[in-house]
């Protein structure tokens, strides 16, 4: 496990991280999510030895790596890191990249390499290739064989993917998650992009100005956000003014459960466009289409209703009723959250 206890960084007055804790488990994944210049970079930097914090500790394991009187170098923590875009050497050979810092004998080392590549999926005859003769899915696949040679305890993962178009990109990301978690390695994956926090990841650190705002599994901070921000940030979302009281938010569509009844009074509530159940053709219709913008299977439907103060937005899937001026029930599945004021 790595434990990071009160971690602060500042680069002369400003503070880029304040005050952050978190646990990652033995063999488990972990994605870091936040805006650019949240300070995701510097985190990962400072757990990889690069950047030292101002205060706090990190403890892999039963090793202290920093904390006032303790600083473990780079090259002794046991972490392995991808930075952005892979950053082969370009020139060295690919099957050399992966066995950089490799200490065996040249007869050890190329058995090792194969073992690496056959690891990451990569065919062993692009060993001999050149960086730039290879795909950039490949290139990460050897930055991550290169990072894996090592037999990191943790493994950090900077937008690995980022380069990557769409499809290779979750081909890639989900070859890396199985093969993270065969090998038994704790990953801690920095993304700007909540898709790939959700799907990578069993524990989300969603991070905002150097804080972490809220830590827990992808559902729970998906469907329970602490604040709109982190809402907004991490999907689209549907937010109210409602008045709560007794485990009901009464908003403009009508009472709706909420997820935490302890809360009360005039708050904000946030529903997911997915909850909201559109169905045409009902007897008692309360809404009416008034725009329709088809993208695929998706479409995005602009509803009004004279009990609305203003009109809805609603993501839902593509149907040949959602035609412009069709009356419509919207309805309302599961359980509203309630944010911080
Ligand atoms: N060496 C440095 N010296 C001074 N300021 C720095 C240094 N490194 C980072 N910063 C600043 O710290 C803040 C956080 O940067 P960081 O790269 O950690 O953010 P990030 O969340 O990774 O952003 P992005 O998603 O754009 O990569 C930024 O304002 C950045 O300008």
């Amino acid at each position: 496990m790595i434990e990071l206890s009160n971690i602060s960084k500042k680069f002369d007055q400003t503070t880029v991280l304040d005050d952050l804790s978190l646990k990652v488990e033995a063999g488990s994944r972990t994605a870091i999510v936040g805006p650019s210049g949240s300070g995701k970079t510097t985190l990962l930097r400072i757990l990889a030895g690069f950047e030292t914090p101002d205060a706090g500790q990190i403890v892999l394991g039963d090793r202290v790596l920093f904390d006032q009187n303790t600083f473990i170098p780079a090259h002794e923590r046991g972490i392995g890191f991808v930075p952005q875009e892979g950053a082969l050497f370009p020139h060295m050979k690919v099957g050399d990249n992966i066995a950089y810092g490799l200490k065996g004998s040249k007869e050890e080392n190329r058995l090792r390499v194969a073992e690496l590549m056959a690891l990451v999926s990569l065919d062993n005859r692009l060993a001999s290739h050149w960086p730039h003769e290879i795909s950039g899915g490949q290139q990460q696949r050897v930055a991550l064989a290169r990072a894996l040679a090592q037999k990191p305890a943790l493994m950090l993962l900077d937008e690995p993917f980022s380069a990557l178009d769409t499809g290779l990109r979750a081909a890639t990301r989900k070859a890396t998650a199985d093969l993270l978690e065969q090998a038994g390695v704790a990953t801690i994956l920095v993304t700007h992009d909540q898709q790939e926090a959700l799907s990578f990841a069993s524990q989300i650190a969603v991070i905002r100005n150097g804080r972490f705002t809220q830590v827990g599994s992808p559902m729970e901070v998906y469907s329970r956000p602490v604040d709109e921000e982190t809402a907004l940030f991490l999907g689209d979302a549907l937010i109210f003014p409602a008045q709560v009281n007794g485990g009901v938010a009464r908003c403009c569509l009508g009472d709706v459960p909420v997820s935490h009844p302890q809360q009360t009074g005039d708050r904000r509530i946030m529903l997911r466009p997915e909850q909201m159940m559109i169905a045409a053709d009902h007897p008692q219709p309360t809404a009416t289409i008034c725009e329709v913008d088809f993208t695929g299977h998706l479409s995005t439907l602009t509803l009004t209703s004279p009990d609305w103060p203003t009109a809805l937005q609603i993501k839902t899937l593509s149907q040949q009723h959602w035609q412009k001026g069709a009356s419509v029930r919207v309805m309302i599945q599961g359980q509203a959250c309630v944010l911080a004021s």
